[in-house]
């Protein structure tokens, strides 16, 4: 079975992307969902979270997402620390997926920092979702309801476009949505006749 990674920076259109690969029937795993339900449901995590960034984090019975982005996207220290305790158990529950998804012919792997943790190396092939900076920062404030800085402060902890899209076999154009269907058909054809 074909391994694809899907990246891209913070509010590039993964997601976006992702939907019409699922609307054509590809199973997509996404990182950043699974990343959430583990701080959330893992009790090795959330022991290890509390441990180094604060009990007070789950004084609500959630995880205080707003606060611990506040303390890791402005210390790299610290995101790495939030890193290594996330990221293993995230590759463990893709594996168990990927077993699941065996008979499919491709499966995608979703995820913003793909290059960045090292998982790309598991892939077979990469595409990278391509969307100007200005207008990432645009549509996450709009989004999210969130400062241009906050915006910043994540994509300082991303590798640029300009090394995703190097590294990349396969570049998505995401300025205008009604372009996004022809190439995401015409990928998934390529994608269905690798061997
Ligand atoms: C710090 C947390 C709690 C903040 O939660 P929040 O709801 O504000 O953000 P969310 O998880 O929805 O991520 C939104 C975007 O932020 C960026 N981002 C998230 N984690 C990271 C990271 N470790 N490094 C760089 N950028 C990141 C991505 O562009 C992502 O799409 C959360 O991001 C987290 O637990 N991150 C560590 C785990 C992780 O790396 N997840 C991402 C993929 S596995
Ligand atoms: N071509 C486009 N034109 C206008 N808005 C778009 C376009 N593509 C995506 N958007 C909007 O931009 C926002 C970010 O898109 P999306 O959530 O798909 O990005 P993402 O890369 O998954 O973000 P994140 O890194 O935060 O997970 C969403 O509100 C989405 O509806």
């Amino acid at each position: 079975m074909l391994k694809v990674g899907l990246t891209g920076g913070i509010g590039s259109g993964k997601s976006t992307v992702s939907q019409v690969f699922i609307n054509l029937g590809v199973p997509v795993f996404n990182s950043d969902m699974v990343a959430r339900n583990i701080v959330n449901t893992n009790s090795k995590a959330i022991k290890k979270i509390k441990s180094a960034f604060g009990e007070h984090l789950y004084d609500s019975g959630e995880l205080d997402r707003k606060a611990l982005a506040a303390i890791v996207f402005t210390n790299p220290d610290a995101l790495e620390q939030l890193n290594s305790i996330v990221h293993p158990l995230v590759g463990e529950s893709f594996n168990k997926w990927c077993e699941k998804h065996a008979s499919a012919p491709y499966i995608i792997k979703e995820a913003a920092i793909l290059f960045e943790s090292g998982a790309h190396q598991n892939l077979d092939r990469i595409i990278t979702v391509y969307t100007k900076k200005e207008e990432r920062i645009r549509r996450i404030m709009a989004r999210d309801n969130v400062s241009a800085e906050d915006v910043e402060h994540r994509m300082n902890n991303q590798w640029t476009d300009e090394t995703r899209n190097k590294l990349a076999d396969f570049i998505i154009i995401n300025d205008d949505k009604d372009k996004l269907l022809p190439q995401v058909m015409e990928l998934h054809e390529v994608l269905l006749n690798i061997e």
